[in-house]
């Protein structure tokens, strides 16, 4: 493979401050509570409002939003739930006989409360409020708790507000970033205390949900979102540049890669790029342009198992193929968070209407996980159950093992159950 435009920068640098901020901002939540909540809400977030948005404002901002918009937002949630639903529907309890006496099983059991987080410091993701608070609720979470950065003098906005309620938030914060996230998992403000935080957010938000996890249950560490588009000679220049530059839109760090066999492909789509970031509005022609400069990459390769080995190895959080035989492609390719087949679909559908989930593994965590699903919200818990004949031989093994392993305590938990059902025969449990 060859490099026709290398990244000139990757990873951010600022880590530790953040990392600082973020834990002192956290430590005097967890010591003031709501009072340290609602204070960063107004240094940081000019919000001195109502935090728990109340029913007549949930009601109101439907009111608000162009009736044509309202059937979209309808239709966006109609298709993550639908897809939602089947996932529900292939986790199964199950049960097994695993020996004479002895059965086991597993079950699948929701989280108690869930927390989202809703983005909404630069854009209005009213599509993120979609695809968390939907999963959640189509998992079979009984609480779900949603908040959203408010903005000054208006609270959230009412796009996002009627996502929320309509995806069936039973409470919505008006509060942001880290005292946001905060407040779910501390479970301020009257609410129960969130087992899982889930939702994509700057890097502060990031950053509380790494160093709340393991008191708290997370989706995933997100970094800066990321796009690759492998294309071949039947792929559409004009097409592959617009979708390059759709997601280069996202952040001045949101890396975009291209991946192709055809020299004069690339050549063609890295000439269209820059005229056409230059016809975005600001301030997202700057963070295109910062993207497209200092991240984005363009790889060529000999054929099509070669551009399939560059996307495994950077584990993309959106694949995107325009190429030929789809269906080679969706058995061939083993790393990424959402794949799209075809120029017929793009990764901005996916972010915003389409079904599949799109908050996404980011920074080559696609190697280890999926994105945001109902698994997530669902713990898969055992059980077993035995009869008295069915414990004789786990009690005979048992003992014998423990004892090996030097726990007397756990061998005796053995002898008792033989000693009481089998009082008559005697057992070499050394
Ligand atoms: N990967 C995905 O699926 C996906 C989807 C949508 C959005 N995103 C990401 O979500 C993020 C949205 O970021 P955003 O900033 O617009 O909104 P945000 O809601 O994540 O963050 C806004 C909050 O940041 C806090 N904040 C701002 N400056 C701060 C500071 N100096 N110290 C402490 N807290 C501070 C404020 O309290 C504010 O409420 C982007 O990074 C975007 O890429 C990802
Ligand atoms: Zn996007």
């Amino acid at each position: 493979m060859i490099y026709l435009k290398k990244a000139v920068r990757t990873a951010a640098t600022d880590h530790q401050d953040v990392h600082d901020t973020v834990a002192a901002m956290l430590a005097e939540i967890a010591r003031d509570g709501d009072e340290a909540a609602r204070r960063f809400a107004r240094d940081l977030d000019k919000w001195n409002g109502d935090i728990v948005v109340t029913p007549q404002a949930r009601a109101a901002a439907a009111a608000q939003v162009p009736e044509q918009l309202r059937r979209d937002i309808q239709f966006a949630h109609a298709n993550v739930r639908r897809f939602a639903e089947a996932q529900r529907a292939t986790v199964q309890d199950c049960e097994v006989e695993i020996l004479p006496g002895l059965i086991a099983g597993q079950k699948q059991i929701p989280v108690s409360a869930a927390g989202c987080y809703v983005p909404g410091g630069r854009y209005s993701h009213v599509a993120s409020a979609i695809m968390t608070i939907t999963t959640a609720k189509v998992a079979g979470v009984p609480h779900v708790v949603a908040c959203s950065p408010p903005r000054p003098g208006v609270g959230i906005p009412p796009a996002i507000l009627y996502a929320m309620d309509l995806c069936g938030a039973d409470v919505i914060l008006s509060m942001g970033g880290v005292q946001g996230v905060a407040a779910m998992a501390n479970g301020l403000f009257g609410l129960p205390k969130a087992d899982i935080l889930v939702g994509p957010g700057n890097q502060y938000v990031a950053e509380a949900k790494r160093i709340l996890f393991g008191q708290v249950g997370i989706d995933m560490v997100a970094g800066p979102t990321d796009s690759m588009v492998i294309a071949d000679s039947h792929a559409d220049a004009d097409m592959v540049a617009a979708d390059l530059v759709g997601q280069a839109e996202h952040g001045y760090n949101s890396p975009v890669w291209l991946v192709t066999s055809d020299r004069a492909f690339a050549e063609q789509v890295m000439a269209l790029v820059p005229a056409l970031i230059a016809t975005l509005p600001d301030p997202n022609r700057q963070s295109a342009a910062a993207a497209w400069a200092d991240y984005a990459e363009v790889i060529l390769c000999a054929d099509a198992e070669g551009m399939a080995q560059v996307a495994d190895r950077f584990a993309p959080e959106h694949l995107h193929v325009q190429a030929g035989s789809l269906d080679w492609w969706l058995g061939r390719l083993r790393s990424y968070g959402s794949l799209f087949l075809g120029e017929e679909t793009t990764v901005a559908f996916g972010d915003k209407t389409s079904g599949p989930n799109h908050v996404l593994p980011t920074s080559g965590a696609a190697r280890y996980t999926g994105g945001l699903s109902v698994h997530k919200f669902i713990k898969t818990v055992t059980w077993q159950r035995a009869t008295r004949e069915g414990s004789r031989p786990l009690a005979e093994a048992t003992a014998r093992i423990s004892r090996l392993e030097g726990m007397e305590g756990h061998a005796r938990s053995a002898d008792i159950r033989l000693a009481k059902y089998f009082p008559d025969e005697a057992f070499d449990l050394s």
